[in-house]
């Protein structure tokens, strides 16, 4: 993962509790980067571990951590200069998430080693999709809740966001029912 994903990590540990904290949580997933880069390259098992250290030291489970991270992450890359490129990918939640691959194909271009998961929507109505979710990374769709609720909050549109399916020997993909209401 781009250093970006662990620096907004940090950024959410450091704003939500202190800087102390943060370095228990380093500390205690065995990472002694000083500075994250964000646009080094790092392996995902750093991330996979701040995650689990952030569990244990927060007590919150891996799941709420990733969670609380992708609604986090919608915030602090429009804040981080990314905002215009989101602008680019849609005014409506909808159609950012209908836009998403090609944001990632655009950030893909500048930052080869960009491995971006997939998404697609299907059984589009009024008021919901069906979103399918494909990564080459294991485990982190709690995180797609938390990004889906991100961007409720960036659209001012009331969003429910329920899983109903998970990746394993039955379904290809992990699916959530997304259902949105602008305020
Ligand atoms: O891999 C998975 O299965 C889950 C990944 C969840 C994180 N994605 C969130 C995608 C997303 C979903 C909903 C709403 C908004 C979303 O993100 C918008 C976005 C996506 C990518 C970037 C981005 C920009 C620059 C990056 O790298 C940099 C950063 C600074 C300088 C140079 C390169 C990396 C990601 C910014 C905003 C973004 C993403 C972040 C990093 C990577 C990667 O390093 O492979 C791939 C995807």
């Amino acid at each position: 993962m781009y250093g970006l994903v662990n620096k907004a990590i940090q950024d959410m540990v450091c704003s939500g509790y202190s800087e102390q904290i943060w370095k228990q949580i380093k500390h205690k997933a065995e990472v002694n980067v000083d500075v994250f880069l964000s646009m080094e390259s790092y392996p995902d098992d750093i991330t996979h571990r701040l995650v689990k250290a952030a569990s244990v030291i927060l007590s919150l489970s891996s799941a709420e951590i990733m969670q609380a991270f992708g609604e986090f992450w919608v915030q602090y890359t429009a804040q981080e200069g990314y905002g215009e490129m989101m602008d680019m990918s849609g005014d409506t939640l909808p159609e950012f998430l209908e836009n998403l691959d090609n944001l990632h194909a655009r950030v893909g271009v500048s930052f080869p080693k960009l491995q971006p998961p997939s998404f697609e929507c299907t059984d589009m109505e009024e008021n919901s999709l069906n979103l399918h979710y494909r990564s080459s990374r294991e485990g982190l769709s709690p995180m797609i809740l938390g990004l889906v609720k991100g961007l409720g909050a960036r659209f001012d549109t009331k969003v429910e966001i329920t899983q109903t399916q998970t990746r394993d020997e039955d379904a290809e993909c992990d699916e959530f029912l997304v259902i949105y209401k602008p305020n």
